[in-house]
């Protein structure tokens, strides 16, 4: 991989500074989400995330994010319903889904069957308040549905059905393992959702919200987010983690292991933040839930090696402001959930698809499109070669 792009470059005739990454740089005004990165603080329209994962549901929260302000009860119920309501997918997509290749990576699925949606709904009505509400609610219900129906269609099965009398994260379960979940499972997964529902400009919002300013269709937008959710520096590192862990094997190995993987540069998946200096609040609050889990459910001695690992990094990377983020504990609850690993980040997507779609209103609210500018650095001005005349072939 390329090196990063270093700091005090300027544009020729604009004076402005280049900031890899937008390091610090605001790129859009909102009022969805907030951080405090030095104190550890997340709020989502400004109720504190601790207050939200202990008292609402997901279905409650995205409507929070979606549209500004708790629901009244009549609007909860009516949203529940809704969503309900459109927890099916098209035979159509299920037909789809049953072309690709079982091997292939979930995320990659569920970014081409939510692409998919766009065919069955028009395009251009994204003015029309009853096309973004039928849109989020479209989205929210069927993105669980596609999860589940790929992981089943991989095995060589065909997907179930949605079943109406339980609610959103019950179902999402149901649907996944074929079993109706404990009630407790199924409440701990929902608040796992709520922590991964929004927070504000990370890499696939963002990409969220540039899609978002062509004025596209929100599947589009949503498409392009998991795409960027995907990797490995983002939602992915879920996935990583636990491969992590299992590399690790025990407590004891945990120093070792990275001591060596900084001597390799390599870095330690779940760990970091460009927003946060402390430990992730939601990191906090995912491994309360992990306990609570193993308390009900049985341990599970992976947790030993993960607690092991932060405790060693404490004196290794504390010192720079890298303590573990979202991604470092959620997949210990998924694994007792029985969901596989490579369906981790799905599962974030599940949730995160609140947070885009809130940010995709209120790019419309306020839209310029995103264009912004760079500091070229190729050749100057070059007389063309004849192809007879060219020496060298460009190195690759
Ligand atoms: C849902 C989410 O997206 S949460 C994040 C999930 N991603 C991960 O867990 C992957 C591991 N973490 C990382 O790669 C990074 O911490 C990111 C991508 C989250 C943030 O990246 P940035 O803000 O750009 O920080 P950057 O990668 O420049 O790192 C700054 C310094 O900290 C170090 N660092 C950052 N994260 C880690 C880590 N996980 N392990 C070891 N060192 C790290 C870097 O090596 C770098 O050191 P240097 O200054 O000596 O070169
Ligand atoms: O904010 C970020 O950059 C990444 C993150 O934790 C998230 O998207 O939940």
């Amino acid at each position: 991989m390329a090196q990063k792009q270093s700091g005090d470059l300027r544009h020729a005739r604009t004076g402005i500074e280049l900031r890899p990454g937008l390091d610090g740089v605001p790129a859009t005004q909102s009022a969805i989400c907030d951080i405090d990165g030095e104190q550890g603080l997340l709020t989502y329209r400004g109720y504190p995330m601790q207050d939200l994962a202990a008292n609402s549901s997901f279905l409650e929260t995205a409507f929070l994010l979606i549209w500004g302000e708790l629901p009244s009860r009549d609007q909860l119920a009516e949203f529940e319903h809704a969503v309900q309501m459109h927890r099916r997918v098209s035979f159509r997509v299920r037909d789809m889904m049953k072309c690709f290749p079982a091997s292939g990576h979930p995320m990659d699925a569920l970014q081409s069957s939510a692409a998919s949606l766009g065919l069955f709904y028009s395009r251009r009505a994204i003015d029309d308040p009853q096309y973004v509400y039928d849109a989020v609610v479209r989205l929210i219900a069927k993105i669980p549905t596609m999860v589940a129906a790929f992981q089943l269609i991989r095995k060589g099965q065909d997907p179930i059905q949605p079943r109406d009398d339980l609610a959103y994260s019950a179902n999402f379960l149901y649907m996944l393992t074929e079993r109706e979940p404990d009630p407790l499972a199924a409440r701990i997964f929902d608040r796992c959702l709520m922590l991964h529902a929004e927070h504000s400009l990370n890499a696939s919002t963002f990409s969220a919200r540039v899609t978002a300013s062509t004025l596209t269709d929100p599947y589009a937008v949503v498409a392009s987010a998991v795409g960027t959710l995907a990797g490995p520096l983002h939602g992915g590192a879920n996935e990583d983690v636990l491969a992590m862990l299992e590399e690790v094997g025990t407590a004891e190995n945990a120093g070792a292991y990275l001591d060596e993987a900084m001597a390799a540069k390599r870095k330690i998946m779940g760990f970091g933040h460009r927003e946060y200096k402390v430990k992730d609040p939601r990191a906090v609050i995912l491994q309360a839930l992990v306990e609570e889990m193993f308390a009900r459910f049985g341990h599970d001695e992976l947790y030993d090696v993960a607690v092991a690992i932060e405790r060693e990094a404490e004196s290794r990377l504390g010192p720079k402001g890298i303590y573990p983020n979202v991604d470092f504990y959620s997949g210990l609850v998924y694994r007792k959930l029985g969901i596989p690993r490579d369906l981790f980040t799905p599962v974030f997507a599940i949730a995160r698809v609140a947070g885009w779609l809130a940010h995709w209103r209120e790019q419309l609210g306020a839209n310029r499109i995103f264009r912004p500018s760079q500091i070229y650095s190729g050749s100057q001005l070059r007389a063309w070669m004849p192809i007879d005349e060219r020496v060298t072939a460009p190195a690759a």
